[in-house]
């Protein structure tokens, strides 16, 4: 239930006024989960702009919810719609999480990931400039690219000094890869449109703060192939590793699964989110990596985790062999490359926010896939025709 505005209080103890914020890409992972805590915690309004609905549906319906009138969607696509603009000046912050990000697509369809990512985000940018109104714009880590450390011989000792590996905002350099290396493609649009956002609020005044995601994890990311999404489609890898899980077969190790990467859990990231809503004096003309550096592992071993975590929440055994090798090229085709270490320095986001990661990733794992078994595991008995044991 909403708690009212006037008990609510910003960072310097100011009360918080609701305001209406025009969400685009409201319908997906991280929007959900956003539009989940603007209606329970806030009194905000939303405009959640989508293609789907199905991640909010229970935000939406039925008319009897307590925050009925307070959230209202629109099924629209920001590509071709007029009705943007409008949205836009109805309210007073616009946040646009809308986005191809799995990187399956960035080397297999990299014209569809620049327009996202770049060109279909252009108007969302002008519109907030040329009204006056604050943007929030989801960026990702993946602007960072490789680490300067991952350029070093390997046993050089400089690559456990911080300086070779550490992201920082307002230091680190963007390191891509070669053109042919589609992969980055992804990661050269959003870094493009960073650049952009930047400009309007250096030449123009606008105000807006840019997020940099570092692998946010937990329920509804992405699809189960062949129960929610297409039998062929390749999400990230919470929701491959959940699946192969959920199908009883080996855990696929991209490369050997040597890359490493930081989670944070959702339910963490969304506070920081809100903190950046509602203290736009702190959180203006600010890019803020939001990440748990605490969490990192190889890929290898968050299949190791997983795979330890299921067994526990679904009652069924592991396999002997739980994971298996297999070549980035079979697994992503050409043009496939890698980020090879992600850690986010924490310094601006603590100063300006006060902001932390809490939970570790066994508990978020925990939580995570049990409801993915929750949510799958009887769909997945009945594709796959097999009874699964239950548990003890
Ligand atoms: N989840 C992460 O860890 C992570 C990491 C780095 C960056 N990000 C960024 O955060 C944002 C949200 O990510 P997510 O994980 O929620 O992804 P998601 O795919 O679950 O959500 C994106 C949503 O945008 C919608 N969308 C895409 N194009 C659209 C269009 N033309 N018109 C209307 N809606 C459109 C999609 O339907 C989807 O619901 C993205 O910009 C992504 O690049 C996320
Ligand atoms: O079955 C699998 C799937 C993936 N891998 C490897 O895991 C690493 C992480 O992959 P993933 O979560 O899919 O994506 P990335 O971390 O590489 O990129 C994302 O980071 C942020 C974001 O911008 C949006 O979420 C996106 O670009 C990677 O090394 C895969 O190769 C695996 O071994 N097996």
């Amino acid at each position: 239930m909403a708690s009212s505005t006037s008990t609510r209080v910003d960072l310097d103890g100011n009360p918080i006024n609701a305001i209406t914020i025009c969400m685009i890409g409201a319908g997906g992972f991280i929007g959900s989960h956003l539009c989940e805590k603007l209606m329970h915690e806030t009194s905000h309004k939303v405009l959640a702009l989508d293609v789907y609905n199905d991640k909010i549906k229970h935000l939406l319906e039925p008319d009897t919810l307590p925050w009925h009138g307070r959230i209202q969607f629109h099924r629209l696509n920001i590509k071709q719609d007029s009705r943007l603009e409008g949205l836009i000046k109805m309210a007073d912050l616009t946040i646009n999480l809308a986005a191809i990000c799995t990187p399956a697509d960035y080397n297999t369809r990299p014209l569809d990931t620049i327009y996202s990512n770049f060109i279909d985000a252009l108007p969302v940018v002008k519109y907030c400039s040329e009204n006056n109104k604050r943007l929030i714009h989801f960026s990702t880590c993946e602007v960072y690219g490789k680490t300067i450390g991952s350029f070093l011989p390997k046993d050089s000792p400089l690559r456990q000094d911080p300086a070779y590996y550490l992201l920082k905002e307002d230091e680190s350099p963007c390191i891509f890869g070669s053109i042919e290396k589609q992969r980055w493609s992804y990661a050269c649009a959003k870094q493009l449109i960073e650049r952009l956002i930047y400009a309007e609020g250096a030449e123009n005044g606008m105000d807006f703060t840019i997020v940099r995601p570092f692998n946010w994890i937990g329920p509804r990311m992405d699809f189960i192939p062949g129960i929610d999404g297409p039998s062929e489609g390749v999400p990230r890898v919470l929701a491959c590793f959940s699946n192969n899980l959920l199908r009883g077969e080996p855990l696929k190790l991209v490369d050997g699964g040597q890359s490493q990467r930081t989670f944070v859990y959702i339910r963490d990231a969304i506070e920081a989110v809100l903190l950046m809503i509602e203290n736009p004096a702190r959180a203006n003309r600010h890019i803020f990596n939001v990440g748990n550096p605490n969490n990192e592992v190889t890929v290898k071993q968050l299949a190791e985790m997983m795979t330890q975590v299921y067994s526990k929440v679904s009652g069924e055994p592991s396999l002997e062999s739980p994971t298996i090798d297999v070549s980035s090229k079979e697994f992503y085709g050409e043009g496939y490359d890698d980020s090879d270490k992600r850690i986010p320095d924490m310094t601006i986001i603590n100063k300006q926010l006060g902001w932390n990661p809490k939970t570790s990733l066994w508990d978020l794992l925990e939580s995570t896939l049990t409801y993915q078994h929750r949510t799958y595991a009887e769909a997945m008995k009945k594709v796959i025709g097999k009874p699964l044991a239950s548990k003890a």
